[in-house]
C-alpha cells in the first residue's frame, strides 16, 4: 500500500470510537485501508471511520465498520462529526449532516450533542442466539438494523467474542443485536455486538432501538418519552418526541489530532 501522510482526528461518543478523515477522497478509502486505520495494533485503531465529504452542498459523513463494510447510519459518530466541524469552525450548530440514511440535525450544547435521529421503524419479532442460548428480540430499524433482547443480566450473553445468530431471512444484509435490562423507570442497560465491528462500549443507534424497543408500550399520545441508556462506555439519553422523532444525546469527544501513513 502507497504509504502518503493524511491528516486524522481520534475521538469517541461514550467509548464507541473512531477515525476521523477530514481530506481523504473516496477512492483511497478501500475496505482494506479502513481494516488498517482501525487494527488496533498495527493502526490508529477505532470501531470505525467517518471519512468527511460533501454531498448537495452540505457536509457528508461516510462511515464505515472496522472490517471495512459501509452502513447507513452511527449515531455516536455522527455527534463526533459534528463536533469536529464546530472544532475546525466549519459549521455553527444546529448543523445538518448528511448520511445514507438522508440529512440528521445535530444540536451543539457545551459537551453534550444531541442528533435528530428521525422516525424509528418497530419491526417485527424474530430468535437470535448465543452458543445454546437464544432470546426472541424484536427489530428496530434505525436506518440500520437493529435486533433487541432483554435479558435477566447483561452477563447471559456471556463473551460475545462471536457473532450472535440471527434470522438472516430477516437480516439479510446483517444485524446489530443488543442485549438490554431495565435498570428503573425509563432506564435500561444494554451490551452490543455491532455488525462490522463487533462487541463495542456503545452503539448510538442501538440506543435508540433499544429505547423504542423499551418503551414502545408505554408511549401516550402526545407527550415526549425520554429514557436513560446505560452503556458499558457511559451514558446516553434518548428522547421519542411526540411527533415520532428519536433524538439520541450524549457526548462527543477529539482525543488526538495527527496524520497517518496508512
Ligand atoms: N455497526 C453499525 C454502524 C455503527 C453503529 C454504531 N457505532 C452507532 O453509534 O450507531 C452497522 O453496521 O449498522
Amino acid at each position: 500500500m502507497a504509504s502518503t501522510d493524511y491528516a486524522f482526528l481520534k475521538g469517541h461518543g461514550t467509548e464507541n470510537d473512531f477515525v476521523l478523515l477530514p481530506e481523504l477522497d473516496e477512492a483511497l478509502l478501500t475496505p482494506e485501508r479502513v481494516r488498517a486505520l482501525c487494527d488496533r495494533r498495527a493502526g490508529i485503531g477505532g470501531d470505525g471511520v467517518l471519512r468527511v465529504a460533501r454531498r448537495d452542498e452540505r457536509w457528508f459523513m461516510d462511515y464505515r465498520n472496522s472490517d471495512g463494510s459501509v452502513s447507513e447510519m452511527c449515531g455516536n459518530g455522527i455527534r463526533l462529526f459534528a463536533r469536529y466541524l464546530v472544532d475546525a469552525g466549519l459549521a455553527q450548530s444546529p448543523i445538518e449532516v448528511d448520511t445514507r440514511d438522508g440529512v440528521k440535525t445535530l444540536t451543539v450544547d457545551g459537551e453534550l450533542i444531541t442528533a435528530d435521529m428521525g422516525a424509528p421503524k418497530l419491526l417485527g419479532t424474530s430468535t437470535v442466539a448465543v452458543g445454546e442460548r437464544s432470546w426472541e428480540a424484536r427489530h428496530v430499524d434505525m436506518g440500520n438494523p437493529h435486533a433487541v433482547a432483554f435479558v435477566d443480566s447483561l452477563d447471559d450473553a456471556g463473551p460475545l467474542h462471536d457473532e450472535p445468530s440471527y434470522d438472516a431471512g430477516v437480516y439479510p444484509g446483517g444485524v446489530n443485536v443488543e442485549f438490554v435490562v431495565r435498570r428503573g423507570d425509563r432506564h435500561v442497560a444494554m451490551r452490543v455486538h455491532e455488525r462490522g465491528s463487533g462487541e463495542t462500549r456503545s452503539c448510538g443507534t442501538g440506543a435508540c432501538a433499544v429505547m423504542v424497543a423499551a418503551a414502545a408500550d408505554e408511549r401516550e399520545p402526545g407527550v415526549d418519552l425520554t429514557y436513560r441508556v446505560d452503556v458499558p462506555g457511559g451514558t446516553l439519553h434518548v428522547t421519542w418526541t411526540a411527533d415520532d422523532r428519536v433524538l439520541l444525546t450524549g457526548p462527543a469527544v477529539i482525543v488526538a489530532r495527527g496524520t497517518t501513513a496508512l
